[in-house]
């Protein structure tokens, strides 16, 4: 591992990552990879979770695509120094800020949505000038290989290289100094992650899990609510960072929000779920388990069926669900738990009493109340009347906050996770005599001067930065000819 690491630093010192117009051709070959190759990349993820071409194509290659696309078009933009105010002392200097590449990045990326979860911040680290280790979920096992086969293919293979493999494996790469550890799974894991990165000193992003509540206000159009919601929870057999977790609604709307869920389950996946292709399974026998066992004590409204054999577990609503059991702590798949509460204020007590949520969902007709819902609480991300829709919008930083998580990548965002912002401040060694102000000895005299350079406030709309300018020139002239 060690041997492996240190090859892709000396690749990354070799200084080819850093310019503009081989990271244009690496995330171009990347793209190539993907429409190439996309046939194999639909396999291996119709493997792991039994999802339709249709579905991991639109779930996970479009993503990729896209955000490859927005790299391409603003990087030579974002690439570039950016020159910033400057002080009546530096005015005459050149000060900007220059993003450059912090090094060696590990990428480790989780099973749910195998493919996007790794490319995707891949995307970034080599659009930032990084050169990247990508560990793929050992339990998305027909992604990790597909992965690992296509990339040295396309990609440089010093610069960027995939390490497969489980528990162990993981536990050794962190034991090895990178430059940024980026990771996406559950909590536990997080801190695992960060203990072994802060032995380094190493920044880490968390990309962790936990329940994303959704409010749904009785000023509300229900059965576009419940086509939304329907949508989001049962996508990936509700196994989305970011699905709808459990609903928090008047106990008078419970009734009318499980009618209408059900019904518009069997619009979406028919009369026999399992029969549906875009309906997909647990990931493994363990979480499938798991979750099952979370139902025992429930009142099921509808669903609940399951099949061991194909680790099937039917869309299920379950309602009045006591906030102390099971199903309201842990990640559930496709179960989604209605919790009566009395009004919005007892909503907004209710997910503040709680972990910070990757995502938090409120439906409403008030505009009003969306935006106290997010005023009052904390949460990852926020979509007002929808789901999951946040996540397909690369201008917004994608992550969490609290135990949801830390950091945030998609476009830009993920350009400057992976890059140091580094101030840059140019000086001429001509001008010494405005100089003589900061050094020894010191006086009364230099001190108001420095006052009146650093703490003076103008009013730039009457005097602009013409008399700025002006009283920097005069000062510059008092200074030198003794003045002080
Ligand atoms: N915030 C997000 O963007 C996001 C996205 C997807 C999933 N998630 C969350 O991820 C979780 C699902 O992922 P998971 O954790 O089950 O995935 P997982 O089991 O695939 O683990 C993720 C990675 O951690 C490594 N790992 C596991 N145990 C380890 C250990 N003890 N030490 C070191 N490394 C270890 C694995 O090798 C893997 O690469 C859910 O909680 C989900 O909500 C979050
Ligand atoms: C043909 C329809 C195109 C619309 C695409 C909408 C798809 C949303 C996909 C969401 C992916 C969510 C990934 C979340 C990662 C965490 O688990």
């Amino acid at each position: 591992m060690e041997r492996e690491v240190q090859r892709v630093r000396q690749a990354f010192l070799s200084g080819r990552s850093r310019s503009l117009r081989f990271r244009l051709q690496q995330l171009e070959a990347l793209r190539r990879m993907v429409q190439e190759r996309e046939k194999d990349i639909l396999a291996a993820i119709a493997a792991d979770l039994c999802k339709s071409e249709f579905n991991a194509y639109s779930q996970e290659v479009i993503t990729v695509l896209g955000e490859i696309d927005f790299m391409l078009e603003n990087l030579p933009e974002w690439v570039t120094a950016k020159p910033v105010k400057k002080n009546l002392l530096t005015m005459l200097d050149e000060a900007y800020i220059q993003p450059q590449p912090l090094g060696v990045v590990l990428i480790i990326g989780a099973w749910n949505y195998p493919f996007v979860l790794t490319i995707q911040p891949l995307i970034g680290a080599i659009a930032a000038g990084n050169a990247v280790i990508i560990k793929p979920s050992e339990l998305s096992e027909n992604t990790a290989k597909i992965v690992a086969k296509l990339l040295p293919q396309y990609l440089d293979q010093d610069l960027y290289i995939v390490i497969n493999g489980g528990v162990e494996e993981t536990t050794e790469l962190l034991k090895q100094r990178f430059d940024h550890v980026f990771y996406t799974g559950n909590t536990a894991v997080g801190k695992i992650v960060m203990e072994a990165a802060a032995k380094h000193l190493t920044p880490v992003t968390l990309e962790l899990g936990g329940k994303s509540p959704c409010y749904v206000d009785k000023d509300c159009d229900l059965d576009i609510v419940c086509r939304r919601i329907t949508w989001g929870k049962y996508m990936n057999c509700g196994q989305t960072c970011i699905a709808p977790d459990y609903i928090l609604c008047e106990a008078s709307l419970q009734s009318q929000i499980v009618w209408k869920i059900k019904e518009t389950v069997k619009e979406f996946y028919g009369e026999n779920i399992k029969e549906s292709p875009d309906y997909e399974r647990i990931i493994n026998l363990r979480h499938f388990k798991r979750i099952l066992s979370l139902l025992e004590g429930q009142k099921i409204a509808f669903g609940g069926e399951t099949d061991e054999a194909t680790r099937y577990i039917a869309p299920t609503v379950l309602t009045d669900v006591d906030p102390k059991t099971k199903v309201m702590q842990e990640e559930i798949g496709p179960i989604l738990p209605i919790v009566p509460v009395k009004n919005v204020d007892e909503a907004i007590d209710f997910i503040n009493e709680r972990e910070k949520p990757l995502a938090l969902y409120v439906f409403s007709h008030n505009h009003k109340l969306i935006k106290r819902m997010i005023d009052e609480t904390s949460s990852g991300g926020v979509t007002g009347n929808d789901v999951i829709m946040h996540f397909m919008l690369n201008s917004l930083p994608f992550g969490g906050v609290g135990s949801s998580g830390m950091g945030a990548y998609h476009g830009k965002h993920s350009f400057d996770t992976f890059s140091h912002q580094r101030p840059c401040l140019l000086k001429s060694l001509k001008r010494e005599g405005a100089n003589k102000l900061r050094y020894p000895p010191n006086s009364q005299s230099k001190v108001d001067w420095g006052k009146f350079f650093l703490l003076k406030r103008f009013n730039k709309e009457k005097f602009g930065l013409l008399l700025l300018t002006f009283l920097g020139i005069v000062a510059a002239v008092l200074v030198k000819a003794g003045y002080y």
